[in-house]
């Protein structure tokens, strides 16, 4: 079975920086993805590392229709069907399993895998993926590494994220395997655990002003 691109592709798109979000408290959840939205960056990441987060999920998929919450970092096919279960748009994961890929393809809910080396990325084509998540980008290689696949792996398109800023976002957006970056960025622990939303909108402001 192939990746599902009819679903995925219109987020990727969507948005030139997904944010990817840690929440520790489930009433963090939905003024953070209004906040987001209200800047521009209506998908969001909310990552599987806290124990709130599948409740954090479930409460932007009922209370934020102008939000398109996914879940992140998913290791293991339970997680992958409790996210789809709560509500969640798109599933990322920071590496690639067949237990992973077998869940995707049992579900409606599109998977955002990642991978690395050339052939990682060659094993996941020939599973039918063509958008990638490209983790840790900054840590792997950065944007010289990512663009150096760009000619032999042409085709294959990623979402790098992984010490990706403000900084160096535009960098990476102007590659031609670049469909998008992901980053944590735009949601400071401190202005989340401050309920300072208005300045969380600025920085979803500045950063959905970056082109892809
Ligand atoms: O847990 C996952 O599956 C992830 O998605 C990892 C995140 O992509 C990075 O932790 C975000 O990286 P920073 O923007 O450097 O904070």
């Amino acid at each position: 079975m192939a990746q599902r691109t009819d679903l995925l592709l219109p987020i990727l798109k969507g948005q030139p920086v997904i944010p990817v979000l840690l929440v520790d408290r489930v009433a963090d959840a939905a003024p953070l993805a209004r906040a987001l939205a209200a800047g521009g960056l209506p998908a969001i990441e909310i990552t599987l590392r806290t124990s709130a987060a599948l409740d954090a999920i479930r409460a932007v998929a009922e209370e934020v229709p102008e939000a398109i919450v996914g879940a992140g970092t998913i290791l293991n096919a339970r997680q992958y069907e409790e996210a789809a279960k709560a509500g969640s748009r798109f599933i990322v994961s920071p590496g690639t399993t067949k237990a992973i890929r077998d869940a995707a393809n049992d579900s409606d809910v599109p998977l955002l895998p990642a991978a690395i080396t050339p052939s990682e990325i060659m094993a996941m084509r020939e599973e039918g993926y063509t958008y990638l998540k490209f983790f840790p980008a900054e840590q792997a290689g950065g944007a010289a590494f990512l663009k150096a696949l760009s000619s032999p792996l042409a085709g294959t398109f990623f979402c790098p994220t992984g010490g990706v800023s403000l900084a160096n976002a535009k960098t990476y957006l102007s590659l031609p395997n670049v469909v998008c970056v992901g980053g944590s960025w735009v949601a400071p622990k401190e202005l989340v655990e401050a309920g300072e939303w208005e300045k969380i909108t600025t920085l979803a402001a500045e950063a959905s002003k970056l082109s892809a």
